[in-house]
C-alpha cells in the first residue's frame, strides 16, 4: 500500500468512528433534555427548578477518569465530558455565571475550566459586584479567587461572606503561570503594571531582572494588559489570555517565583449542593474570647479525624481585636462523620456559619 492508500483508510476509519461519536453526543443530549423535564414533573407547584447539578457533573467526570484506558491523559479526556456536559446542560438551562472581571482575567478562565464553554460569563468589576449579581438573582451562579499558592488568601472574597447569603457550591484550581507583555518590546520599560496579587507572585523575578522599575498595582491583570497596549514605555505582567486580547507581545514566559503557583477560586451560588461522595465543607466560626478557645473549635475535628483543608483568620465585625476563622475540611454536612462534630462547634463557637458543602474540584 502506498502513504496515500494508507491515510486513506486510516481517516475513512475516523470518519466512521467521529459519526458514532456525533450520534451518541445527541443521544446524550436527548437523555439530559429528558433529565430537565423530570425535574420540572416532580418540582413542587412555584419551587424553581434547579438544572445544574455540581455533585452529578462531579461524578460523571469522576468517573469518566477512573475508567480511562489511555492514550489520551485522563485529564484531557474529563476536559472533553466538561465540554460535552456544558452543551447538554444549556440545552435544559442556559446558565449565567458572574466573575471577577474584566474579560480575560484568570477567574473568566476558570468560570470556564468549571462550567465550560456552553454558559453566559458575566464580567463583574469587584468581587462584592459578583455576590451581589448572584444574590439578586442576576446570575445563576458567581466565581471569585479566594486563595494562591504563594501568595495567600484573597481577603475580599473571605470577608463578603460575613454579610452574605450565598453558598459556597463548588470550587476550581488553575495553575497561573504569568508573563510579562508588552505592545513594544523596542522601547525601554518605564513602569510594569499588573494585579498586587500577581505583583507578589513575581516579586523575585522582578527583583532580579527590572530592580529600579516602578511596579504599579491596577484593579487587574486584563487591566493592565490594556494599559500596556495603549502606552508604549509600559510592560504589563498578565496570563496568555489577556496577552492575546490586547495583542501584545510576550516577552518573558513563566515569570513566576513558584513553578506550582496554582490559585483556587470558589462558586457561589444560591442552593445547597448533595454529597458527591468527596467533598470538601467551609464554615466560618468565631471563638470566645477565653483561654483554650480555639481548642475548642479545633477538637471536635481532631477527635472525629477529619482532616482540615485550610484556617484562615480574619478580624471579626463584632468588636476589636476579635477574630473570626475560615475554616475549609474534608466531608460533606450531611455525611455522617460530619454532623455531629457541626453540632459540637455549634455548642462552643460564640458565632457559627456554614457557607457550604460541594465537591472537591476535579480538574
Ligand atoms: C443531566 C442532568 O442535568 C445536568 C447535566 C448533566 C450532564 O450532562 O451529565 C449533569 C448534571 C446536571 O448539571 C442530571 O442532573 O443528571
Amino acid at each position: 500500500m502506498s502513504e496515500a492508500q494508507e491515510l486513506e483508510q486510516l481517516r475513512q476509519a475516523i470518519d466512521s468512528i467521529d459519526r458514532q461519536i456525533q450520534e451518541l453526543i445527541n443521544q446524550r443530549a436527548c437523555c439530559a433534555r429528558q433529565v430537565a423535564e423530570v425535574k420540572e414533573k416532580y418540582a413542587a407547584l412555584g419551587e424553581t427548578v434547579v438544572f445544574y447539578r455540581p455533585e452529578r457533573e462531579a461524578q460523571v467526570l469522576r468517573n469518566v477518569m477512573a475508567r480511562n484506558t489511555g492514550p489520551l491523559p485522563n485529564e484531557s479526556m474529563a476536559r472533553l465530558f466538561r465540554e460535552i456536559m456544558s452543551q447538554c446542560l444549556a440545552l435544559e438551562e442556559p446558565l449565567n455565571v458572574a466573575f471577577l472581571g474584566p474579560e480575560g482575567t484568570f477567574t473568566q478562565q476558570a468560570a470556564v475550566k468549571h462550567f465550560g464553554h456552553a454558559v453566559c460569563c458575566h464580567s463583574q468589576v469587584s468581587i462584592a459586584d459578583v455576590f451581589r449579581e448572584v444574590e439578586s438573582g442576576a446570575a445563576n451562579f458567581g466565581v471569585v479567587p479566594v486563595e494562591n499558592s504563594t501568595e495567600g488568601v484573597v481577603t475580599h472574597t473571605l470577608d463578603s461572606f460575613f454579610d452574605s447569603s450565598l453558598q459556597v457550591c463548588g470550587e476550581v484550581t488553575l495553575r497561573i503561570h504569568h508573563h510579562l507583555m508588552r505592545k513594544d518590546p523596542e522601547q525601554p520599560i518605564e513602569r510594569i503594571y499588573s494585579h498586587a496579587q500577581s505583583l507578589g507572585q513575581c516579586r523575585r523575578w522582578l527583583d532580579q531582572h527590572y530592580p529600579g522599575i516602578e511596579r504599579i498595582a491596577l484593579s487587574s491583570n486584563a487591566e493592565a494588559a490594556r494599559r500596556a497596549s495603549l502606552e508604549p514605555g509600559s510592560a504589563a505582567i498578565a496570563g496568555e489570555v489577556a496577552a492575546d486580547l490586547y495583542q501584545l507581545v510576550v516577552c518573558n514566559a513563566n515569570i513566576e517565583d513558584r513553578p506550582d503557583n496554582t490559585t483556587r477560586f470558589l462558586i457561589v451560588g444560591r442552593q445547597a449542593t448533595l454529597s458527591s461522595g468527596e467533598d470538601k465543607t467551609s464554615i466560618m466560626v468565631s471563638s470566645r474570647n477565653q483561654p483554650g478557645a480555639l481548642y475548642q473549635v479545633l477538637e471536635p475535628f481532631h477527635q472525629a479525624g477529619i482532616s482540615l483543608t485550610r484556617i484562615e483568620t480574619r478580624p471579626a465585625r463584632t468588636g476589636t481585636w476579635n477574630y473570626a476563622f475560615f475554616i475549609d475540611f474534608e466531608g460533606h454536612c450531611d455525611d455522617e462523620s460530619i454532623r455531629p462534630v457541626l453540632a459540637q462547634l455549634q455548642l462552643v463557637a460564640a458565632d457559627y456559619k456554614w457557607l457550604g458543602s460541594y465537591p472537591k474540584a476535579v480538574l
